[in-house]
């Protein structure tokens, strides 16, 4: 059967509902490895990205463009924020309780970035189907009100923790994921 390449809900797509053990309104969300480009408080020229659920529903994170992340002289690099925006989306899947990871993530670039420039990321899911989520993002230059730089809609497909321990050791892995289901 030939793949969709939709990323947004097929009619009868569930709204996602709150799940027990899910982060709460108004938690951090923590990095899931400190050695992460995007989000590991360890990378020494990561995104640093930190995250935090307004409302159960949605994740807002921050990242400040640094000269490591140049493309372009003094501007961000299109992969870098395409970057900024696959992980603030899988930080919303936290929500969603269980392990996911991108199938599918398309970025539209609507203004330059410049260095120095914080971005404030939003990202939501807007339904679900089976083992797949649509979920979208926006990145907001300098304010969250303010002007839209990035836009990008996902597909994340639903995985067990056996997916991780392929290429990592799947006991260390659960020990420090025990907020996830271990068998979805
Ligand atoms: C560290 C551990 C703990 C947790 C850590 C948190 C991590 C947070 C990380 C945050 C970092 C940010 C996140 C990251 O960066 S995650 C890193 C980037 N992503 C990956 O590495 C994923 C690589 N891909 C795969 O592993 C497999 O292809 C997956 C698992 C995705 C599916 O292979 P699997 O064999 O399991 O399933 P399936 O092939 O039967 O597909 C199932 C369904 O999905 C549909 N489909 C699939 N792909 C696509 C596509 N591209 N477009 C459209 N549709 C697609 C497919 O048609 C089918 O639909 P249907 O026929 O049922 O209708």
């Amino acid at each position: 059967m030939t793949r969709s390449s939709l990323t947004t809900p097929p009619p009868g797509a569930n709204l996602p509902e709150a799940q027990p053990g899910a982060p709460s309104p108004g938690s951090a969300l923590v990095s899931h490895y400190d050695q992460c480009f995007a989000c590991g408080p360890a990378h020494p020229t990561g995104l640093h990205l930190t995250a935090r659920t307004p409302d159960g529903a949605t994740v807002e994170a921050e990242f400040t463009v640094g000269e490591a992340h140049q493309g372009a002289p003094r501007l961000a690099h299109g992969g870098v924020l395409a970057t900024a925006m696959d992980e603030v989306i899988g930080m919303s899947v936290y929500l969603l309780h269980k392990p996911y990871v991108t199938g599918r993530l398309e970025t539209d670039y609507l203004l330059p970035v410049p260095v120095g420039t914080t971005l404030h990321l939003r990202a939501w899911c807007n339904g679900i189907a089976g083992r797949k989520a649509y979920l979208e993002a926006e990145g907001r230059i300098g304010a969250p009100d303010g002007p839209v730089a990035v836009r990008a809609a996902a597909l994340f497909i639903e995985v067990n923790m056996e997916h991780f321990a392929k290429h990592a050791d799947l006991a260390v892995t659960a020990a420090d994921h025990q907020d996830y289901e271990v068998n979805p």
